[in-house]
């Protein structure tokens, strides 16, 4: 384990009775670093994140997270971790003050309770029951809890989940800002625009491997980011991908102006689902199943 990684993981497995969910996984999380683990439903993210949190056994492998084992971390461990599971959907008679003050006891060095309640927007419900939220707004309780300890490492198991728009542009501007303090973050998200916002590197699981990881603009190599220049000739749609776009378009003008001309750069999601959709397809091949 060097200092430089919150999270060490070589050939991680997982099986549940005889059902390989997570089948060898490398991964290694940097210091101060946000991570998104990416990959579609069943993929095996929250084994892995759970294994991480100590809430899971490995079946195989290597796994240090701020250099201890997670099957043996202890409470001081755990303390240095902000947890936000998939679905908590924190429940109870407390109020959103009461739920957090008593919380940030547990903690040696906690965060203000009502800077977190500001931080995650529900200033106005601070004295409301949680059981009387909603269910975007228990989201957000699940957030504040996640981070009332001045965690030094995140997880954030698809943590927008039921936000709206605004909801969510404010999470991230509340993400930004613990990253930009040294936080380290763990996330999984189906929102690929919002794994670009985020992220500095992102890895990609499907059925149980990593099939892609890197710095986020740089995902699935230079080619899966060719520009593609798509319009429309004598009613029929023609496109070419190109990395000159501007020199083709300039071509294409040239004999006229050319009809829903459009230049388009491939988003993460438009990469994700080409990464995904071959492993899908190898694996296929591989198993002589239809997917
Ligand atoms: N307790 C369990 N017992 C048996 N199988 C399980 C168990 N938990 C998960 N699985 C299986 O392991 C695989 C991976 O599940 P996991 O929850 O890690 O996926 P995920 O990538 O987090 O998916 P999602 O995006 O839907 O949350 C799935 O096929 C799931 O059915």
């Amino acid at each position: 384990m060097t200092t430089q990684n919150v999270v060490e993981v070589r050939g991680l497995t997982k099986s549940y009775k005889g059902f390989e969910a997570v089948r060898g996984i490398d991964l290694d999380i940097r210091r101060g670093e946000t991570f998104a683990l990416l990959g579609p439903n069943g993929a095996g993210k929250s084994t892995t994140i759970e294994i991480l949190e100590g809430y899971r056994a490995r079946t195989g492998g290597e796994v240090r997270v701020l250099g201890v084992d997670p099957a043996h971390g202890g409470l001081a461990w755990k303390a240095r971790l902000g947890i936000v599971l998939q679905s908590t959907g924190e429940q109870g008679t407390a109020t959103v003050r009461e739920q957090l003050r008593h919380f940030a006891g547990f903690y040696p060095n906690p965060r203000d309770v009502d800077e977190v309640i500001a931080a995650v927007g529900l200033d106005e419900k601070a004295n409301t029951r949680i059981a009387k939220l909603s269910g975007g707004q228990k989201r957000r309780v699940d957030v504040a809890l996640g981070i009332i300890g001045r965690p030094e490492l995140l997880f954030l198991d698809e943590p927008t989940t039921g936000f709206d728009p605004e909801a969510r542009r404010q999470f991230w501007r509340l993400i930004r800002q613990l990253a930009d303090e040294g936080t380290s973050i763990l996330l999984t998200t189906h929102y690929l625009d919002e794994a670009a916002q985020l992220a500095d590197r992102a890895g990609i699981i499907a059925r149980g491997e990593l099939v892609a990881l890197g710095a986020v603009d740089e995902l699935g190599g230079a080619d899966a980011r060719t520009p593609i220049v798509r319009w429309v000739e004598r009613g029929v749609v023609r496109e070419e991908r190109t990395h000159e776009p501007g020199a083709l378009v300039a071509r294409l003008a040239a004999a006229g102006e050319p009809e829903r001309l459009e230049v388009i750069r491939p988003s993460l999601e438009d990469i994700y689902l080409e990464l995904v959709g071959d492993s899908a397809d190898a694996s296929a091949t591989a198993e002589g199943t239809l997917v």
